[in-house]
């Protein structure tokens, strides 16, 4: 990582991104950025590469070219620890607990003080959060049900007070219910100022709760543009989203 810069740059900005698994050309070309403060919601059928440009963003995916700045530094051969140090939380696919650690020593073991030191999000402030995890704080992670571990797995993301957060599939696989309170939550922490980057398969939810939209396909971004304005395209979105 080289050269430090002004609050005032994309948290993220990444240009030409390519990236590989084996032999496979996933992403091709990829222009990505994210504002301090937006909601960026990144849709794309099943298989596109919506995982793997947050992956390739984070540092997971090593097979990668095309440039990638973190806050203005660059961030292009970055390990995932150094990019979380730069204030952006993940909250991967299928979750990424600690299933032998109670619910309040997952909490505590990741707070920390943001980049600019800020402690918004205290252990009092998740548990007014989430409620359902202020009555099992002494339970092991492996013990929650689905929906528990995805809000302990978003409360741990927060407890690092982040300026961005990225939630991948957090509503997957969840009853009704918890989906609306996942949903509430991810309200809670647009209002809060975080940058939001969500992927979720029910489009017209991210729609509603995203300021920004981005499409995938095949590993590439075919579009683009405030949310307010591609609801107003539908059949450019069901093309892309196959709805
Ligand atoms: N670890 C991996 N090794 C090899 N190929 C992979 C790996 N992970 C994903 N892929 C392939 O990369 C392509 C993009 O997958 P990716 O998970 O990024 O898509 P996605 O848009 O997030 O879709 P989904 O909603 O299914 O997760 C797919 O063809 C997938 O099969």
């Amino acid at each position: 990582m080289t050269s430090a810069s002004p609050d005032t740059e994309p948290l993220i900005d990444a240009r030409g991104v390519h990236a590989w698994y084996g032999s496979s050309h996933i992403l091709h070309g990829v222009d990505f950025r994210l504002a301090r403060g937006e909601t960026l919601g990144l849709l794309g059928r099943n298989g596109m590469g919506k995982s793997t440009l947050i992956r390739t963003l984070l540092g997971h995916v090593r097979q990668r070219e095309g440039s990638i700045r973190v806050r203005g530094r660059d961030c292009s051969r970055a390990q995932p620890y150094e990019v979380a140090k730069l204030g952006i939380a993940y909250v991967p696919e299928g979750r990424g607990i600690f299933p032998n650690l109670t619910v309040k020593e997952n909490l505590v073991m990741a707070a920390r003080p943001g980049v600019a030191g800020q402690r918004d999000w205290t252990f009092d402030r998740i548990m007014a959060t989430f409620p359902r995890l202020a009555e099992r704080l002494g339970h092991l992670g492996a013990q929650l049900s689905g929906g528990e571990q995805q809000m302990l797995s978003i409360g741990r993301a927060l407890m690092t007070n982040p300026d961005a957060i990225i939630l991948d599939e957090a509503t997957e696989g969840l009853a009704p219910l918890i989906v609306a309170e996942i949903w509430r939550v991810i309200g809670e922490i647009r209002a809060s100022g975080l940058a939001t980057l969500v992927v979720d398969r029910n489009y017209r939810t991210v729609m509603a709760n995203s300021d920004r939209l981005m499409v995938l396909e095949k590993g590439r971004v075919v579009l683009e543009g405030p949310a307010a304005e591609l609801e107003q395209r539908p059949a450019e979105l069901g093309r892309f989203l196959g709805v």
